[in-house]
């Protein structure tokens, strides 16, 4: 990055379970493995064997985790368990500080968090399944969930399309019907260049 440049705007991907985010950012990172990159969460719990702090997590006590939570540094954060995770402004920044553009796959409440922090000035991708029926046969072939999981995440699913409505919430809105014609414009949102080719 040249030092007049600022720095990349962070990429919000946000859309249903099942809507493709996943397959979309796999290929995105293939594409272009030196441009992007995620950020580095916290955690409360310990570091496994060769786990780095800084790399894999940052590793905080359970006090400075609730100091984080309770200075709002955190985009998101949830607990598994007796374990806390959470996703921090500043880790977000980091990323974009080197140079790569920040991607953050983040479900609802985590895409109005980013919304409330104008300082991270991220751009909002929204990607939405052709029909509820071709979630669900998706979600049904992915095969990975059970039963219950998969009515959850089509009833979590009406809620976000209900929410994408939403004027001025997303920058772009993606219907990942045709696999290729969305990676095209998936990429043009992600590689503004590509688009003004
Ligand atoms: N355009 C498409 N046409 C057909 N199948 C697709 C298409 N896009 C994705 N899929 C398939 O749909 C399933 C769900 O996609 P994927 O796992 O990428 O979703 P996701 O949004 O990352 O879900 P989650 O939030 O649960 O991680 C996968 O089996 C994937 O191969």
């Amino acid at each position: 990055m040249a030092p007049t440049d600022s720095p990349p705007r962070p990429i919000v991907v946000s859309g249903p379970s099942g809507s493709g985010k996943s397959t979309l950012l796999k290929r995105l990172f293939a594409a272009y493995p030196d441009r992007f990159g995620f950020s580095v969460s916290h955690t409360t719990r310990g570091p496994r064997d060769g786990e780095e702090d800084g790399v894999a997590y940052y590793f905080t006590t359970k006090e400075e985790f609730q100091r984080l939570v309770a200075e709002d540094a955190f985009i998101e954060h949830a607990t598994f368990g007796s374990n806390s995770y959470g996703t921090s402004v500043q880790a977000v920044k980091t990323v974009a500080e080197k140079g790569r553009t920040c991607i953050l796959d983040i479900e609802m409440e985590g895409v109005k968090q980013v919304k409330k922090n104008s300082s991270l000035n991220a751009r909002f991708l929204f990607l939405q399944p052709p029909s509820m029926e071709v979630l669900e046969q998706r979600l049904r072939g992915r095969a990975t969930d059970k039963e219950d999981a998969i009515l959850q995440r089509l009833a979590q699913a009406k809620n976000e399309l209900e929410f994408a409505k939403t004027p001025g919430v997303h920058d772009q809105i993606i219907v990942n019907d045709d696999l290729e014609k969305a990676w095209k414009e998936f990429e043009a949102f992600c590689v503004p260049e590509k688009a003004a080719q």
